[in-house]
């Protein structure tokens, strides 16, 4: 398989508001896939889509497909347990559970969901985790202190080892460094490069100048409709529509 996830007309409503007009996205496996596009132009609400986690609000509605490794992820036989577990997610603020320790926090999902049996293969696990989230050797002599005293990039690199504890075949994340100083930002941007040797990621990000130094492919979305999609250089270097050019060179938005 080809493509880690793909859409076909996809379509979300708040109510009567259709906020994505009927995207068509191919996003090929082990890239990193950028969603650029101005603040308010749908692009969360796109990614919420991707692993119905936008059902949770009673307002949103989902129309087309959202196909992941080939499967139709809106097909009713699918549990939305399981794609939420497929598909990982990372958010705009870095929200470590306060009232748990380190170790707990990266645990947690492992544990409610009875993925591992022992304590062993747990702390295995977790250890692996913080490894591949770049942040065991600063936090391996506190794996029982609260996350309270991190630093916003190493609560957002936790939040990332929970994410990934769980295996997700495509990892999403949203505006990861919205909220991060820029030394924070720089160990993401840099742990992306690993990261897609193993996962699929797609990110969104308000910042041409972010997708530009991250991303493979990239997607620019305005006002909920798909302007163009391409490689990121082409995109950046060459782009065929006008907006796109306006965007990537700071006209717009
Ligand atoms: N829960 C909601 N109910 C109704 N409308 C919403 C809801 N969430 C978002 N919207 C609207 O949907 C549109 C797309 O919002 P969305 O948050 O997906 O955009 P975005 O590109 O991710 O913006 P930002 O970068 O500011 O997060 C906006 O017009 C927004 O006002």
């Amino acid at each position: 398989m080809k493509f880690a996830l793909e859409t076909e007309d996809l379509r979300v409503y708040y109510g009567d508001n259709m906020v994505i007009k009927g995207v068509d996205l191919k996003v090929p496996r082990n890239t990193v896939f950028a969603v650029m596009g101005p603040s308010g132009c749908g692009k969360s609400t796109m990614l919420r889509a991707f692993n119905r986690l936008l059902e949770l609000n009673e307002e949103a509605r989902v129309e087309g497909k959202v196909k992941i490794f080939g499967r139709d992820v809106y097909n009713p036989e699918v549990d939305p347990i399981e794609v939420r577990r497929e598909v990982g997610m990372v958010f705009q603020y870095p929200n470590p559970f306060p009232h748990l320790t380190i170790y707990d926090n990266v645990a947690i999902g492992l544990k409610l969901n009875g993925l591992v049996r022992s304590k062993g293969e747990i702390d295995e696990r977790v250890e692996w985790a913080l490894k591949k989230a770049a942040l065991w050797d600063e936090v391996k002599n506190r794996l029982n202190d609260y996350p309270s005293n991190l630093s916003g990039g190493q609560r957002q690199r936790l939040v990332l080892a929970r994410a990934l504890a769980m295996k997700p075949k495509i990892l999403l994340m949203d505006e990861p460094t919205a909220n991060i100083d820029p030394v924070g930002t720089k160990k993401i941007e840099e742990l992306l490069f690993e990261l897609k040797n193993e996962y699929t990621i797609i990110l969104v990000t308000h910042s041409p100048a972010q997708a530009a130094r991250v991303s493979d492919y990239v997607a620019f979305i305005y006002i909920g409709e798909l302007v163009e999609v391409g490689p990121t250089r082409k995109v950046f270097e060459n782009p065929e529509h006008e907006l796109t050019e306006q965007y990537v060179t700071g006209v717009l938005g």
